[in-house]
């Protein structure tokens, strides 16, 4: 069965005939009420906060409490087990801080090569630190809220809707255990609970026009969503890898102490139609040096921080995770198979992500999917 023991995402639900949210685990088609099941209320709260924030000792516990009744004591749990189409899922944490990244050589150097014609496509830090910027944790929204295309200044004197709505393919990792302000991030697996999928939903007129040179601002921050599933790092054992070699070699605090480059293939559907299947396994940067790199400053970690990878683009044209890539800037337009074409994302147009990942004993972990449909701007 997909969505089996070797899976088990987290999320936040509640029943359609009326109870305030919870936390449950997905097994098969149905969700665990935890609160019930384990006799415990940290999962009688709306969000994952609560239990994120008691360590990653707690996460593994859990797990296995989980995975052994779910395995071999069925009829203690089957009370507590709720259909999935009789449910409504909800944002899976309370986001603290929201950050994102910029961490795929391809992505970048697409967007060096249409925005910057006459420069050198990466800029001389990319291969040094993992470029980020702090996005706006308030618009992380569930995976099916309706997103508003957004106004704002596209030029000079030009205010208007979007006329440019673009997507970005990413892997979210969700922090559990803060550090102290001052005090830099120890291992990964202590501190990220687990990962999400991302759009980071981006109007690149307004982008275009607003950031040089301090950064992605209101072009970025009306939306962004995330799926309703978050797998912890235990489920992704198996899809673990070395990561790309990097040149030059990271300074000592980026340096990678475990393998954290993860063998994920996305999947980009406009409409229903396949239109990318960006693999998050090219990315130059990977997470635990997102993470040592946030923190290096002494810039402390909360419960519920979100930071994401950036657009993951690979080399091939089918494997670029953002429209503007994948149409070069609007002057290639994606042909779909209702006769229309498309650059950027037009009112009523439907994207939803997926990924999967090798898990263990030849299964497939499929990640939450993340799905939002664009709404006329107001
Ligand atoms: O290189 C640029 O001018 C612009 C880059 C982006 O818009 C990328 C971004 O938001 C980060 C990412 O998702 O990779
Ligand atoms: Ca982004
Ligand atoms: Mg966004």
């Amino acid at each position: 069965m997909s969505w089996g023991l070797e899976h088990l995402p987290y999320g936040v639900f509640s029943r359609q005939e009326g109870e305030s949210p919870r936390v449950g685990v997905r097994y098969g088609e149905h969700v665990v009420d935890l609160a019930g099941a384990l006799h415990d209320e940290v999962f009688a709260t709306g969000s994952l906060n609560a239990f994120m924030a008691r360590g990653s000792a707690a996460w593994q516990a859990t797990r296995a409490v989980i995975q052994n009744k779910l395995g071999t004591d069925r009829a203690a749990i089957e009370a507590h087990l709720i259909p999935l189409d009789r449910v409504t899922l909800h944002l899976p944490i309370e986001v603290a801080d929201y950050v994102d990244f910029y961490c795929s050589l391809e992505h970048a150097s697409n967007l060096g090569r249409m925005f910057r014609p006459d420069e050198e496509p990466l800029k001389p830090n990319w291969r040094h630190l993992p470029v980020g910027y702090h996005g706006r944790a308030g618009t992380v929204v569930a995976s099916g809220t309706p997103i508003t295309r957004p106004s704002g200044q596209r030029g000079a004197g030009v205010f208007g809707p979007s006329a440019k709505l673009d997507i970005e393919a990413e892997l979210g990792f969700v922090v559990g255990s803060p550090t102290a302000l001052g005090e830099r991030a120890g291992r990964f697996e202590d501190h990220v609970f687990g990962v999400t999928l991302v759009n980071d939903w981006s109007a690149r007129d307004i982008q275009a026009w607003e950031y040089v040179p301090l950064g992605p601002f209101l072009g970025k921050s009306f939306a962004t969503s995330v799926s309703p599933w978050v797998t912890p790092l235990a489920a992704l054992s198996q899809a673990r890898l070395p990561g790309r070699p990097q040149d030059p070699e990271p300074l000592d605090y980026l340096r990678r102490r475990e393998p954290w480059g993860l063998d994920l293939t996305l999947e980009v559907s406009l409409n229903g139609e396949v239109v990318s299947r960006p693999p998050y396994r090219d990315m130059y940067w990977t997470p635990d040096q997102m993470l040592a790199h946030m923190t290096v400053n002494g810039a402390r970690l909360r419960t519920g921080d979100l930071y994401a990878s950036g657009t993951v683009s690979g080399g091939g044209r089918d494997e670029r995770g953002s429209l503007i890539e994948l149409t070069w800037n609007g002057t290639e337009p994606l042909k779909l198979p209702d006769g229309s074409a498309r650059t950027f994302l037009e009112d009523g147009d439907t994207v939803t992500i997926t990924a999967s990942a090798p898990g263990p004993g030849g299964t497939v972990i499929t990640l939450g999917e993340v799905s939002g449909t664009i709404q006329p701007a107001r």
